[in-house]
């Protein structure tokens, strides 16, 4: 594969080197990426940098990297979805891992660190509003990874035929992925967080069993995701961009976690008093791992 010439409608690269949708050259990209959705989320990220080195804007995707001690950390925002996700990670690594003069594959591969800091709403009733919330596996409701040549595992298919079974009770059917964060990042996210599967959903309102005007077609969805475990491991979350990040960062072999403040407790119908400064415990607190760690 690593000769194969990548022509330019594959690879968009701009007339200053850049990458199309997120605008930056491989020298302004860190091995340790933070993902996060929204724009405004990467200066509260980098106003803890002691030091930014680079700033760019292009559409949703705003990139600010620096130093947090002697560790060069780039903060990427990638907007809402899995659709953005595809992008943002393909361009991410393709910075690290194509050659962008010669359109080949480096021999060479470099692994990044890729650490989601996003927000959620907790299903669970013992896990309140401002959790911070680490998802071991991610339950992709999306079918985003169904474009990519993906093998699932054993432990990951023993997974799947439990959530089949417990979902065949519900009389519903629903056919999701399942992929898994690394556990050596995971290890380190410790005290103050709560670890639990992650419902990646293609939308906030019906996917997430939110009813405005519409009606839901699957209108016990909460509970049914609610009540199921396996070996230890329970549904703790609703968001929209895991599923993809540990599906595409597993494939391309970058080392993935996913954090999200919990913004909403969906069994307990409240809402954050304060989401900026949960968000803001959520980012210094993992900074703090990352740098203490050298992740
Ligand atoms: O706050 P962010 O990181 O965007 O994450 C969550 O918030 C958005 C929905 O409000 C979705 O992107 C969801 O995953
Ligand atoms: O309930 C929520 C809160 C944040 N993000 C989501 O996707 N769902």
């Amino acid at each position: 594969m690593s000769g194969r010439h990548i022509e330019p409608s594959e690879l968009i690269i701009t007339e200053r080197g850049t990458i199309y949708h997120i605008d930056i050259a491989p020298e302004h990209l860190a091995p340790t990426v933070i993902t996060v959705g929204s724009p405004d989320r990467v200066k509260e990220v980098s106003k803890y940098f002691d030091k930014i080195e680079h700033r760019a804007q292009h559409r949703e995707f705003i990139t600010h990297t620096g130093y947090v001690a002697n560790r060069r950390i780039s903060v990427i925002s990638t907007g809402i979805g899995v659709g953005n996700i595809d992008i943002v990670l393909n361009e991410i690594d393709a910075l690290m891992n194509i050659d962008l003069a010669t359109r080949t594959i480096n021999e060479h591969k470099t692994s990044l660190s890729i650490i989601r800091l996003g927000t959620c709403g907790t299903l669970q009733a013992d896990v309140p509003v401002d959790s911070m919330i680490v998802s071991t596996y991610a339950m992709g409701l999306d079918n985003l990874m169904l474009f990519y040549d993906m093998e699932v595992n054993a432990a990951q298919q023993e997974l799947l035929a439990a959530f089949a079974q417990h979902i065949a009770t519900t009389g519903k059917n629903i056919h999701p992925y399942i992929c898994e964060g690394a556990a050596e990042l995971r290890s380190h996210f410790t005290d103050g967080y709560v670890h639990g599967i992650t419902v990646t959903c293609p939308g906030f309102y019906g996917p997430q069993g939110r009813t405005l005007r519409l009606q839901p077609a699957f209108p016990h969805i909460l509970d049914a995701l609610a009540s199921f475990g396996h070996k230890g491991h329970r549904v703790a979350n609703f968001e929209m961009e895991t599923s993809a990040i540990y599906g595409m960062g597993a494939l391309l072999g970058h080392k993935c976690l996913s954090i999200s403040t919990a913004v909403a407790n969906r069994a307990t119908k409240t809402f954050s008093a304060d989401t900026d400064r949960a968000v803001d415990n959520m980012i210094r607190q993992s900074l703090q791992v990352i740098a203490d760690n050298d992740l």
